[in-house]
This record gives structure tokens, C-alpha cells and sequence, in this order.
């Protein structure tokens, strides 16, 4: 046990629980009841014009008594019940509650016979919690409370507190009136809003501090805690409209989280950046080397989308910036466009479709081919690639693919040596290769005149791969039957008004970069994204960055986690150990995995460490980043 000269007083209910537990046992006594609902949200409007102080507190506990219809009996289960329902950030900190017991108390204006057997858990004694008793009938009926009990009275914890008479600073952590009141009558010295589980505006306004949950509170305080840095102090930067089931994944998770519906050109992103933990993406966000340098504060980029090339990945490696993707969440979504797209351009269903909007009946099966034996060739055999190819076999057309790197043919596809054979071949050509730089033009005025005459092309791949001019070009003199864009060389950020070259041409279908939009894809990378990016904040755990040393250390119990980021020169590791060796710290578990530049190195050491290990691990040379997990 460690003696300080401060004392903490815990609220209960809504604080130490995630509940109000005469509700809970107003769910368990009254579920059999017809008027239940009735009877429950009267239950709880009682409970909070008594927690805000709108009525006293005394009649609100005997309406709420009343209305309970409660029985000894019942007690047991309602505490089984409680147990389930320890505040997250609670139960995450037992430590605290073990190392600090004699100088932890509750006053809650809830009753002892369900309080004491779940804070005895947290090393709270029975003698430590004020709070009110219950008065049972003959037959173990509850039938009201003690009403000598100073707490079952209207600002009965300022009574309880002055009488408790505590020596140092008294801090009281609580969700409500009857917890502000105390600091307001200065019988306590500071008063913290405890609002994991309900955030009471009232309760905000007049507390020296808002604690999001438990670890804040211990980091204000400098105590032992389940994380160095709270959770809520970590900033994350939504950009782009993603899935706002993102925004809800972390922000469950205790981050706070912002979220913007464009993308945001570079000047506004460097000074939106600032302070950010964790930005977020898709595809349109440029993160430059000068957006890089103003996240003074940067550890993970997320790309809620396949492509990657928007982000400087060397420089955010370099930087110790941790970049993820979803590289997998709307693959199915583009292919089943391009299935789409391929059908619609053999039947010349975009012409036929604009002449019956304009008015005219222009039945004809000029130019209207079946897809069924026809020659796709697909660039790119990647992901999208080998499952559009999958598909395409399957509605009976010929595959054939190119791709530079060597591929496992799926099916029947056959295999292209040169860019080339597959355009001297195919009827349709859809482009899927990757996002890197070098396919910029990749497809111009000589490769589509290596295409068959009256062939189709189709790209949902990135705008810079094809010359948009050529292709107009070759669209407009009939080289090419028809063609489906996706992608653009120049997007704009928001929507709004656009133009390429291609509006107007007949047989071509024009879509703005929807290929990876669809509900499910985006519900997708809302989860996807998020774990990945919620992995590396509360484990360290690496795996799937697509620029950084993959690492995945399991958890281990009773360990202090470090995360150390360093230029990838000899000697490194020697240095961090000997600085370990030279605090005395056991080395339970330790993983190093290095790229050409960067080593990225996660070691968990004892329970105990001198705080000034950490500076000297940040002063060893060639560090990047420094974090302590826990
Ligand atoms: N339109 C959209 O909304 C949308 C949605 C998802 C993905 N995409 C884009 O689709 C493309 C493909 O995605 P994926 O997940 O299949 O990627 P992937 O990395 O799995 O596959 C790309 C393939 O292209 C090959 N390749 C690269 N350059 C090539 C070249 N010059 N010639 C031949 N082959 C080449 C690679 O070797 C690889 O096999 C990416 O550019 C991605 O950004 C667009
Ligand atoms: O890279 C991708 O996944 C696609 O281009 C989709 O990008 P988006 O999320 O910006 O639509």
C-alpha cells in the first residue's frame, strides 16, 4: 500500500458502475409487471431530478422505494448483476484501487447491502463505504431505509464528509449534484466529473476536472494507471466522410474523435493536424511531407480505402508514422461494377437508355453484343483482378490477364507476356492496376492503338493511368466501341461541379470514383481500419502497416509496455538494453523487426520502472518515436 496525503471519494452509482443500481433492480423486481416501461421511466426520471437536486433527495429514494416493490431476496441477484456492470475503466485499474486502499472511500447515497460486496473487490472495506440501509418487513420485504442516515437526506454527503473528518486533500470523483455539492460546501478540495458512463452538464460545469474515465483522472493525479496516456487525450481526425460506424468503434473505445466531410487541401490540413494522434483518410487527402512535419504529434495514418499513394509513405516511415489500409473491404464492390459496366457497354445500354429519356424509341440490335464468348483482358492481376476474372468466367466470357509480377492463373484465364498481346486480343480491357506512380499514362494514344478496333476500355483503377485526351481521342474518331470511367486525373475534394473530356461521347459511361462506395464496403473499412489502428495505439501490435516493421506481441500480465522507433543503424538494440540493464529492469518480452530505414522494437519489462528510464530511452541516439503503452 503507498500513503499519500490525499484521500478519494468514489460515487457509486453511474461512477464506479456503468448503472443506477435501483434500476437495475427495478428491471429484475417489476419484469413480470404489465405497466413495467411505465413504472421503470418513472423510476428514472425520480432518480435524476434527484441526482440533478431538483427535488431533495430524501423523497426522491422513498418514491423510487415505493414504486420498487423489492425483496430481500432479490439483493443477491442485483449484486451478481453489478458485478457485470463495473465502469470499464474501473475494472481496468484495480491496481490503483489496491496500491491506494487506505485512502479510498465511497459515499454514495445508494444502499451498503449491494455497495460493500462489489467494492470489497477493489479492496474497499465495509468501513470505508457510507452509504444508506435498507428496512425490511417481517417477510423480507423492503419496506424504506434508515432515516437517522444523514445520507439518505437532501445534501447528505456534505454531512457524511464534514463527519468523516479527512485529513489532506480531498478529492471527490463523482457523476452528479450530490457529488459537486460537496467541493461547492468546501468540505472536499476538488471535484471530478466522472462521465464515462453518463455526462451530466451540470455536474461538468462545476468540476476542476472532466474525467472521461478513470485513467484521466490517475494521469492528472500521477497515479498508476491501466494506460500512460488516456485514451481520451488521443485525438483522431475523421476526414472524407467515412463510415460513421468508424466514429463510433473508436470513439466506444475511449478516443476522441473528430469528423470532417471533405478532404482538406494542404494548408488547412498542417494547421488541422496539430495536436492529431491518428488521421484518417480516403483516397482524395494529399499527406504531403510538409502535412507529415506539422503532426507534431502524428502515430498512425489510416486509409479507409485500398490506395496509398496519397500519403508519403517513405517519409511517414521515416518519421515513425505507421500508415494501414483496407486492402481487401471493396474489392467485391469494384468487380461487380465492372461486371456491370461490361455488360452495359456490349449492349450500348447508355445510348439507349439517353435516347429514351430524351423521347425516343429507338428499338435496335445494331451494336448490341452478347458478353457470353467474348475476350476481357484484365491489367492488373491483383485482388480486384483475379476475383473480376473469377466472375467473368463464370457469364461465359475468355480471360486473359497481364500483370508484371508472376501470377497463379485462376480458372481458365490464360496469362499475357506484354501489355500488348492482351490489347491485340481483348474486346473489353478494364484496368486494375495499382495505385503506384509509375502507371501514370500507362495507357495512351500508342497502347489504345494496339487495342482492337471498335474494343472497349474500362478503369477503376486511378485516373493517372489513362490519357483522358487519347482516350476522347480514340472515342470520338470510333477506334474504340465504347468506354466506363471511374477515376480521374484531377478530383475534386468535395462534390460539386466537374469536367473531363470525355462528357458528351456516346457509349460511355462516366461515374464519379464510385467504385469502392457501396454500403457494405464502406461498413466495412469502418471496422477494418479502426481495429488496425486501435491494435497499434493500445498494444503496439503492427501488423498489416503498409510502411512500417510488422511486429505483434501478445499482451503479457503484470508488464510495463514500450515502444521504441529508431533509424535502423547497428547498435540500437544494444544501447536500449543496456539502458535497461543500467535501471535494473527485467526484460520479460522483446520483439525488433527493421526495415531498410526504420527498427521498430516492442519490449515489456517489470511492473516497477524509475520514470526516468524513459527519458533516457528517448535521449538514446537515432530514436524516432518513444511511447510508453502501460
Ligand atoms: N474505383 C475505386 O473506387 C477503387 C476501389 C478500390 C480499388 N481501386 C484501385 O484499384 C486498383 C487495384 O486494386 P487491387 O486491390 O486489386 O490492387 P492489388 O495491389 O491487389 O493489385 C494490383 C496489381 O496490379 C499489378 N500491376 C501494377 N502495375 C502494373 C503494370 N504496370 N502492369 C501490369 N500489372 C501491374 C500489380 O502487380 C498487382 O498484381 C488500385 O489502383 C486501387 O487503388 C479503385
Ligand atoms: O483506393 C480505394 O480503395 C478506392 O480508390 C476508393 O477510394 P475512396 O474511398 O476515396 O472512394
Amino acid at each position: 500500500m503507498v500513503a499519500t496525503n490525499r484521500k478519494y471519494v468514489f460515487d457509486f452509482d453511474s461512477t464506479l458502475t456503468r448503472v443506477e443500481a435501483l434500476d437495475v433492480l427495478a428491471e429484475m423486481t417489476l419484469k413480470d409487471k404489465s405497466n413495467k416501461e411505465e413504472i421503470i421511466n418513472q423510476i428514472q426520471e425520480i432518480t435524476n431530478l434527484g441526482i440533478d437536486g431538483d427535488i431533495s433527495f430524501t423523497e426522491s429514494l422513498e418514491r423510487r422505494i415505493k414504486l420498487l416493490k423489492a425483496h430481500k431476496d432479490d439483493l443477491g441477484p442485483l449484486v451478481d448483476e453489478l458485478r457485470q456492470k463495473i465502469s470499464k475503466s474501473i475494472a481496468a485499474n484495480k491496481e490503483f484501487f489496491e496500491k491506494f486502499s487506505d485512502d479510498i472511500y465511497v459515499i454514495s447515497c445508494g444502499f451498503k447491502e449491494f455497495i460493500d460486496p462489489i467494492v470489497e473487490e477493489y479492496q474497499i472495506p465495509s468501513n470505508r463505504v457510507y452509504a444508506n440501509t435498507f428496512k425490511f418487513d417481517e417477510q423480507g420485504n423492503i419496506i424504506g431505509f434508515d432515516e437517522e442516515n444523514v445520507l439518505s437526506q437532501h445534501n447528505g454527503k456534505i454531512a457524511c464528509l464534514r463527519d468523516m473528518d479527512l485529513e489532506g486533500e480531498v478529492q471527490v470523483i463523482g457523476d452528479g449534484y450530490s457529488d459537486y455539492v460537496m467541493k461547492e460546501a468546501g468540505i472536499a478540495d476538488k471535484f471530478f466529473a466522472y462521465t464515462e458512463n453518463v455526462h451530466r452538464e451540470k455536474a461538468a460545469s462545476k468540476a476542476d476536472h472532466v474525467a472521461p474515465n478513470l485513467d484521466e483522472f490517475l494521469f492528472v493525479n500521477d497515479l498508476p494507471r491501466n494506460y500512460s496516456y488516456p485514451k481520451n487525450r488521443i485525438k483522431i481526425l475523421l476526414l472524407e466522410n467515412v463510415h460513421p460506424a468508424a466514429l463510433e468503434n473508436l470513439s466506444k473505445d475511449g478516443f476522441s474523435v473528430e469528423l470532417v466531410k471533405n478532404s482538406l487541401p494542404e494548408e488547412e490540413l498542417i494547421e488541422k493536424i496539430k495536436g492529431v494522434h491518428v488521421l484518417g483518410i480516403r483516397s482524395k487527402t494529399q499527406v504531403t511531407q510538409k502535412v507529415l512535419d506539422a503532426g507534431n504529434k502524428l502515430l498512425v495514418v489510416g486509409a479507409f480505402c485500398i490506395g496509398t499513394t496519397q500519403i508519403d509513405l517513405d517519409y511517414a516511415r521515416k518519421k515513425g508514422v505507421a500508415v494501414f489500409n483496407a486492402p481487401y473491404s471493396n474489392t467485391r464492390s469494384v468487380v461487380e461494377l465492372a461486371i456491370g459496366e461490361i455488360i452495359m457497354l456490349m449492349r450500348s445500354v447508355v445510348a439507349r437508355s439517353a435516347e429514351i429519356h430524351s423521347g425516343q424509341w429507338q428499338k435496335t440490335a445494331v451494336g448490341s453484343r452478347e458478353v457470353r464468348g467474348k475476350n476481357l483482358g484484365i491489367v492488373g492481376y491483383g485482388n480486384i483482378g483475379k476475383q473480376l476474372s473469377i466472375l467473368a468466367e463464370a457469364i461465359g466470357m475468355r480471360v486473359y490477364y497481364y500483370d508484371v509480377e508472376d501470377k497463379l492463373s485462376l480458372g481458365n484465364t490464360k496469362k499475357c507476356n506484354s501489355l500488348e498481346d492482351l490489347l491485340n486480343v481483348s474486346d473489353v480491357v478494364t484496368l486494375h492496376v495499382d495505385d503506384n506512380k509509375a502507371n501514370k499514362n500507362f495507357i495512351g494514344e500508342r497502347e489504345i492503338n494496339q487495342m482492337r478496333d471498335g474494343a472497349m476500355l474500362i478503369n477503376l483503377s486511378r485516373g493517372f493511368v489513362v490519357d483522358i485526351e487519347a482516350l476522347a481521342e480514340a472515342l470520338k474518331s470510333g477506334k474504340l466501341g465504347g468506354a466506363a470511367i471511374d477515376v480521374y486525373p484531377e478530383e475534386p475534394r468535395s462534390n460539386g461541379e466537374f469536367y473531363t473530356a470525355l462528357q458528351g461521347i456516346p457509349n460511355v459511361i462516366l461515374t464519379p470514383h464510385v467504385g469502392g462506395s457501396t454500403e457494405e464496403a464502406q461498413r466495412d473499412i469502418a471496422d477494418f481500419v479502426p481495429n488496425k489502428i486501435m491494435d497499434y495505439i493500445n498494444t503496439g501490435n503492427s501488423v498489416d502497416a503498409v510502411n512500417f516493421p510488422n511486429i505483434r506481441l501478445p499482451k503479457q500480465q503484470k508488464a510495463h509496455r514500450f515502444l521504441h522507433i529508431h533509424k535502423n543503424v547497428p547498435g540500437i538494440m544494444a544501447k536500449i538494453n543496456e539502458v535497461l540493464a543500467s535501471y535494473e529492469l527485467n526484460i520479460l518480452g522483446q520483439y525488433l523487426s527493421t526495415d531498410s530505414d526504420v527498427g521498430y522494437v516492442i519490449t515489456d519489462v517489470d511492473r516497477e520502472y524509475d520514470k526516468d528510464v524513459i527519458k533516457a530511452l528517448k535521449r538514446v541516439d537515432n530514436t524516432i518515436k518513444f511511447r510508453v503503452l502501460y
